[in-house]
């Protein structure tokens, strides 16, 4: 048994509406003014990352658009090196680019946010060589809480959705990384003026 304290019931259960409902109190996430504009290409908020990079050759390399509102797209396409079974993307895969979508929704925000839940349904196969168009949306924030939703399509934005997800991301502040991450990364993040300048994108007061 795991010694972390659970954090409430899943989603569905009977013991209540679950972590990833916003609670009646929880308010609508308001765009930040310096937002970047709807159709903006929003970049990688770390060349390293898994998601995002640039620098990642074997990384799904997503590439996220700001939407109206605090909506986003984004796109990806399955490489060979994102297989599970034959020919399919691994599900972990499809999970990141929905988290990491949903990630990307904090440019919005202005605020740094980490996920805390991420519950995925995989509702079709996802072919090597397909462009999967992702959208996600902020749909409640309540303290630092912030509730969000994705949806991944087949081809395009007119496409089948072949895997949606619920998440809960959490605001923190830039320390997190620092005092979590390995200190020869973190050093080399913080001595690369453009990471700097990403991390001021996402943050208000860094
Ligand atoms: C120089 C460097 C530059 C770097 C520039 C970076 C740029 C920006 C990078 C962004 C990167 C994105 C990349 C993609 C998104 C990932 O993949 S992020 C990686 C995966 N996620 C993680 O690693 C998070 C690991 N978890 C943690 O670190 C901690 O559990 C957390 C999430 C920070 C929360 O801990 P905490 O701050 O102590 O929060 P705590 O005070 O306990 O809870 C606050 C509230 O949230 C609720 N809560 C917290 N966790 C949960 C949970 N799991 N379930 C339900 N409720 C929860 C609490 O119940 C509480 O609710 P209220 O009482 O306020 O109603």
């Amino acid at each position: 048994m795991s010694n972390v304290p659970s954090r409430g019931a899943p989603p569905g259960s009977p013991a209540g509406p679950g972590p990833l409902t916003p609670p009646a109190d929880a308010v609508p996430p308001v765009r930040h003014p310096d937002a970047p504009a709807p159709g903006e290409p929003l970049g990688a908020h770390y060349e390293h990352c898994f998601g995002c990079g640039e620098a990642q050759p074997h990384g799904l390399q997503l590439l996220a658009r700001a939407g109206e509102g605090v909506r986003i797209t984004a796109e990806f396409t399955v490489k060979p090196a994102h297989q599970g079974a034959p020919g399919l993307a691994h599900g972990g895969v499809l999970a990141t680019a929905l988290d990491e979508t949903l990630g990307s929704l904090n440019w919005l925000l202005r605020v740094i946010a980490v996920t805390g839940r991420l519950q995925t349904e995989f509702v079709r196969p996802v072919p090597v060589g397909t462009s999967l168009y992702l959208e996600a949306e902020v749909t409640a924030v309540h303290g630092r809480k912030i509730y969000c939703t994705a949806t991944g399509r087949l081809g395009g934005p007119e496409g089948p959705v072949a895997v949606r997800a619920d998440a809960l991301f959490i605001e923190v502040k830039v320390d997190h990384f620092i005092d979590n991450g390995r200190q020869e990364e973190i050093r080399a993040a913080m001595a690369d003026p453009d990471q700097i300048k990403r991390a001021r994108a996402f943050e208000v007061n860094p």
